[in-house]
């Protein structure tokens, strides 16, 4: 596969822009696993965290999900550098990109063999140790430049040194194209300064595009510009918090191929939590509460996650279950497209479950979670640990739960110690890239929403936990909640206000029944055939058909709760023929009364007879 020909992955300029000299060498593309649209690719390649580098050889003709070099979390530029640098050597001789020049060194009496000869162009060596990358990453700051070649060589002929007057390393002794040479006198002996100075030389100047191999940049036109919200902040929005199980659920979990051990035993529980606690309309509630059931009744200690993704999908057509699969944030949105979203949801996810438990404490009977006040949150935790794509948040999360979240003896310590948790995440982040700029990480709930909450002793500002408990109990219950720009149907009202400003903004035409996305999903839906279950039924060998009636006993409950009338239950198809057939027979009595009615009137003028 052609990495780079893909239309449908952005590359983001970070990376791309710091190393763009070494693109002729070795292109950079990222892709963003945090937006939807690449979820697909990001599944094939396996990506579950990020930062993740891949690479990928030169000349590799059979399709490969790339190498894995050095793994780990080190995203320093310096370390991602020195990687690309190792990752380029390993290619054997013939598979090296042919732009690329020998990043190994050369012997001392090769150089010696240069001095006092005309040349076309300048040489310049790189005199380091052997563990130096300076060397290398001077070569390939200027592959792109022409009228100089860059040379390395080690310090280890220590007399040929003392010959070229060199006392420290790394340093940079440069041949002139007439021949004269002698040592490049800088302020300080970094890469930076090398290349710099090299790339200022007199005669020394870009190649012209023309002769470059340029990877495909991202396409502007891709990234949608979405139109802006109206929302109010004092609120909690349904769309952010549907938004942000759509994308937990079909997104960040689908990227694992299969759930299986501490993996799995942590989203069935989550499903468990999430189905009792989540504030939600009703065929959302449905939805999770038949994922629970499934998984409860399902007697496999491993599942693909496809199978899963088929019931969140309702591949298998029960009625009145749905979740949306379009993202769409409100009080979560930003600025830029890269900016809040997800990790914003996932937040008012937890601080929503948190105190929904707080404050409806039987809601988790007979789960085996009701005596278990950190349940919550050691839920978040696990699901934070072996599934939240950034590891970086996983480890510091996972340090702040180590330090105190044992201590959490009540469910009202529970809400208060996420949201302890959450301002300490703000107080960390305020001023970092991923701030949004118009929403400042700031510590929340500020004085304009919860003016009590704020107190100060002796001038110093502290908190008043005891109204930051009942401002969070409101803030994150049912009654401040608003179902504008969701989907669902309840507070139809608030949808269509929300849709038809939304079409507004956009100047579309009202939308009749459904948009693309829902029609694709209905699409989906009405694709009886189950990819995953099939499959989790054909690879589980003797349980197969144990988990295929577990689905058929979902799915026939399902449909027997759908309506209840005198203790039958009907499905919206039960319903809806009996409407049809209603008004047929309506319709076929009318006819049958009047063709009746008709005839007696003939028999009656027929047989007449006046007496006379
Ligand atoms: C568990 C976790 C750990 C994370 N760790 C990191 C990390 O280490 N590094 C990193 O760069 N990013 C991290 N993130 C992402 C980061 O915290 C933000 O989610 C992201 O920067 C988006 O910020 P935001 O402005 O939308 O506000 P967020 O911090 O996401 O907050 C979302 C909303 O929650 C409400 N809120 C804010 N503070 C509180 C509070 N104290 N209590 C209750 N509600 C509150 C507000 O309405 C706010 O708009 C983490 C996310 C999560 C879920």
């Amino acid at each position: 596969m052609d990495l780079w020909s893909d239309p449908v992955r952005p590359f983001l300029c970070f990376y791309e822009c710091l190393f763009s000299d070494w693109e002729s060498a070795i292109r950079i593309g990222v892709l963003d696993c945090g937006e939807e649209e690449n979820y697909e690719i990001c599944k094939e390649y396996g990506i579950l965290y990020y930062p993740t580098f891949r690479y990928f050889k030169a000349f590799t003709k059979q399709f490969t999900t790339g190498e894995n070099y050095k793994a780990g979390s080190d995203r320093e530029l310096q370390t991602v550098r020195q990687m690309m640098i190792d990752f380029l050597q390993n290619h054997s001789q013939e598979s090296r990109p042919p732009a690329c020049p020998p990043l190994e060194p050369i012997q001392s009496s090769e150089i010696a063999s240069l001095f006092d000869k005309n040349s076309p162009h300048y040489t310049a060596i790189v005199v380091e140790s052997s563990s130096s990358y300076v060397g290398r990453e001077v070569i390939l700051d200027l592959i792109q430049y022409e009228n100089i070649v860059v040379k390395r060589v080690l310090n280890s002929d220590k007399a040929f040194l003392e010959k070229l007057g060199i006392t420290s390393i790394p340093s940079c002794y440069l041949i002139y194209p007439n021949g004269s040479h002698g040592l490049i006198n800088i302020l300080k002996p970094l890469r930076s300064f090398f290349s710099s100075y090299l790339k200022s030389l007199p005669g020394v100047k870009r190649k012209l595009v023309s002769q470059l191999p340029l990877p495909k940049k991202q396409n502007e036109e891709s990234t949608e510009i979405k139109a802006w919200k109206e929302f109010d902040k004092a609120k909690l929005y349904m769309a952010d918090l549907e938004s942000g199980l759509h994308y937990l659920l079909r997104v960040e979990l689908a990227t694992h191929k299969t759930l299986e051990g501490a993996e799995l035993k942590t989203f069935k529980d989550f499903v468990t939590v999430i189905a009792k606690l989540f504030p939600g309309h009703q065929p959302v509630v449905k939805l999770l509460e038949t994922l629970q059931e499934w998984l409860v009744s399902l007697p496999l200690d491993k599942i693909p996650y496809d199978a899963i993704l088929d019931l969140v999908n309702n591949k298998m057509r029960i009625s009145g279950i749905f979740l949306t699969n379009r993202v769409r944030w409100v009080g979560c949105q930003g600025s830029r497209p890269e900016l809040r979203g997800y990790t914003c949801a996932l937040w008012k996810l937890f601080h929503t479950l948190t105190v929904q438990a707080a404050v409806r404490p039987k809601a988790l009977i007979n789960t085996g979670f009701e005596d278990n006040p950190q349940v919550v949150l050691q839920i978040m935790r696990r699901y934070i640990q072996h599934f939240f794509a950034c590891k970086a948040c996983a480890q510091h999360f996972e340090e702040m739960a180590k330090e105190s979240m044992d201590a959490v003896r009540t469910l009202d310590e529970a809400v208060l110690w996420l949201w302890e948790k959450h301002n300490v995440v703000n107080d960390r982040l305020a001023g970092d890239l991923s701030e949004d700029p118009k929403f400042l990480k700031v510590q929340w709930p500020t004085p304009d929403l919860c003016p009590d909450c704020h107190d100060e002793i002796k001038g110093l500002h502290s908190w008043n936990k005891a109204q930051v408990l009942q401002f969070l109990k409101h803030h994150y219950t049912n009654e401040n909640i608003l179902y504008k720009y969701t989907e669902g149907q309840v507070n139809s009202n608030e949808i269509e206000v929300g849709d038809v400003k939304e079409r507004k903004d956009k100047n579309l035409p009202k939308k009749p029944s459904g948009n693309k996305e829902d029609k694709l999903l209905d699409q989906n839906m009405l694709d009886s055939k189950s990819k995953g279950l099939d499959k989790l039924i054909a690879n589980n060998g003797p349980v197969k058909d144990r988990g295929k009636n577990t689905v058929e006993s979902v799915l026939h409950k399902d449909t027997k709760q759908s309506v209840s009338f005198l203790g039958i239950g009907f499905s919206n198809i039960d319903m809806s023929l009996c409407v049809v057939l209603y008004v047929a027979s309506s319709l076929f009595l009318m006819i049958m009364y009047f063709f009746f009615r008709m005839r007696s009137k003939r028999w009656k003028v027929r047989y007449y007879r006046p007496a006379v």
